[in-house]
């Protein structure tokens, strides 16, 4: 049997932080995934994603411009567009196990499992650690409503080959919002359909309002209030049965897609074997990243139930676990803003306390909030709609929550965080100047207001 001192699981953002820090510092690591090395995000999450989204902007923008000096409109080629987002996928799991090599890394394919505290086993192989790093992250949530194999999931919508005319996405969350805008530009009819009444609802109402109203008027169809009970049909054939307001709709489709929310992927880990305590959203944690109930264990990125399940977070709790298995116990997860954009045409973003958050709290704050579709940043490329909301705590001028819709919002939000991170002020936002004429340069204008 071979013997490390600590054994990472999950070679996404955050099992692959933690691996290489450990390594760095002279331990030696086995590192085990059961897909393809490299995680999520560059293989089936924010970056495959952001390219089919770059296409559809492009659509999008030269249908703004049409009759405004743009006269033919592109289409999209969804094999050449599906040809070049694998040049960016297909090459990662290669490289990443050649960079374990250099580093020193074992790397190992196949699903881990704990047999003892100290023994996980990969295929017929077992590994002894002294420490552990779980960084498994997600998996779609199980419906259980009958019909549920036939829905493809988000890695099989960022895979497909040809994308059908017309197709549902269950769920009203990040990635219906942003599979949506991508399968309508490339010329597929596309439906919602979200269970609660509110979609997006970690975002601003009002600007969610906007958004759904202009992704209304391009085409999609957008429904709430109407749950997802079952499907049936063959692939290609489908029929996708719904309860909306007590009344019981089937509509056909030809492709039914799983967006309605992620679990921790931690069935196979056996953790009871380990005594690793789980919660509802996955392996409970202190302020270290270390196990509650086991404190050779760390969990770090979406699967550690700490933090918004996030690229940036994944690579920052990594970080952490990275340090406290070298030093012992000396970092801490720090409570902090975390800007979050959704890639929506066009796109959404969020940092900070909500407007209802700070209701809630009872705390006293400034809102403004306002269309900005006739600002010239987005007039002068006709956008449908833009806007904002911004939270500013009357007595001290800092910024407590930006809510931003529009092109260049997830541009703006970075520059909103860095003055919340670092206590700039307002006053002293709107006392800088910025290059003009950028989505930037608006930030004076929205805290003048
Ligand atoms: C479609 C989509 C789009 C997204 N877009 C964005 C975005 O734009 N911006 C953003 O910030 N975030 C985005 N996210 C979220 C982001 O991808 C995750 O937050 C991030 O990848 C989490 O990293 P991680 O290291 O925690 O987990 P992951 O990258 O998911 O890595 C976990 C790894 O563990 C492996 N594993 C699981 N169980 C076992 C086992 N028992 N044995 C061995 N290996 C196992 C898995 O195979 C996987 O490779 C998106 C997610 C999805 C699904
Ligand atoms: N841009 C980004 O940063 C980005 C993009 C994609 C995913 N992600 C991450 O991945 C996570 C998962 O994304 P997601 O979109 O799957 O989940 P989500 O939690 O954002 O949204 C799921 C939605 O589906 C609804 N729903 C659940 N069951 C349903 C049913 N039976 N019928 C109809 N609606 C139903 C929920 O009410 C919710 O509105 C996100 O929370 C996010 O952290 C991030």
């Amino acid at each position: 049997m071979q013997t490390v001192d600590v054994i990472v699981i999950g070679t996404g953002s955050a099992g692959k932080t933690a691996a290489e820090a450990a390594r760095k510092a002279g331990k030696s690591v086995a590192i085990i995934d059961k897909r393809p090395f490299g995680g999520t995000c560059s293989q089936r999450g924010c970056d495959p994603k952001k390219i089919l989204v770059g296409a559809a902007e492009i659509i999008a923008r030269a249908s703004y411009m049409a009759g405004k000096g743009i006269d033919r409109q592109p289409t999209i080629n969804w094999a050449d567009l599906m040809a070049f987002k694998r040049t960016f996928t297909e090459p990662i799991p290669d490289n990443t196990v050649e960079k374990f090599n250099e580093q020193g890394i074992r790397s190992y394919h196949g699903v881990a499992t704990f047999v003892s505290a100290d023994t996980v086993r990969v295929n017929d192989e077992e590994i002894k650690g002294e420490q552990f790093v779980i960084a498994t992250g997600l998996k779609p949530m199980p419906l259980g409503i009958p019909g549920e194999e036939l829905l493809i999931d988000s890695t099989g919508f960022l895979n497909l080959d040809e994308l059908p005319d017309e197709l549902v996405l269950v769920g009203g969350g990040y990635i219906a919002f942003e599979f949506a805008n991508v399968a309508m530009r490339a010329g597929a009819t596309v439906t919602i359909i979200n269970d609660t009444p509110r979609p997006l609802s970690g975002f601003d109402p009002d600007l969610v309002g906007m958004l759904v109203k202009e992704m209304e008027a391009a085409g999609i169809t957008i429904l709430v209030n109407a749950t997802v009970s079952a499907i049936s049909g063959e692939k290609g054939n489908l029929t996708v049965d719904y309860e909306q307001d007590g009344k019981k709709v089937s509509v056909p489709t030809k492709l039914v897609v799983h967006a309605a929310g992620r679990v921790p992927d931690i069935d196979e880990l056996a953790l009871d074997k380990a005594n690793v305590e789980v919660g509802k959203k996955g392996v409970v944690v202190n302020a270290f990243m270390q196990s509650v109930s086991n404190p050779a264990v760390y969990a770090c990125g979406d699967v550690a139930e700490k933090g918004l399940p996030l690229t940036p977070l994944a690579s920052y709790e990594g970080s952490i676990v990275g340090t406290n298995l070298v030093e012992g116990n000396t970092k801490q997860y720090e409570e902090r803003p975390i800007p979050t954009t959704v890639y929506t045409i066009p796109p959404m973003a969020s940092v900070g306390l909500t407007e209802e958050k700070a209701k809630e709290q009872g705390k006293p704050v400034t809102v403004s909030c306002k269309s900005t579709t006739d600002w010239y940043t987005s007039a002068h490329i006709n956008e449908p709609v833009s806007g904002y909301k911004l939270l500013i705590d009357p007595d001290t001028d800092a910024i407590l929550g930006a809510h931003l819709l529009g092109e260049g919002s997830d541009e703006l939000i970075n520059l909103f965080t860095v003055a919340m991170v670092h206590h700039i002020k307002a006053t002293d936002l709107v006392n800088t100047i910025f290059a003009y004429p950028t989505r930037s340069s608006d930030l004076k204008s929205m805290l003048k207001d």
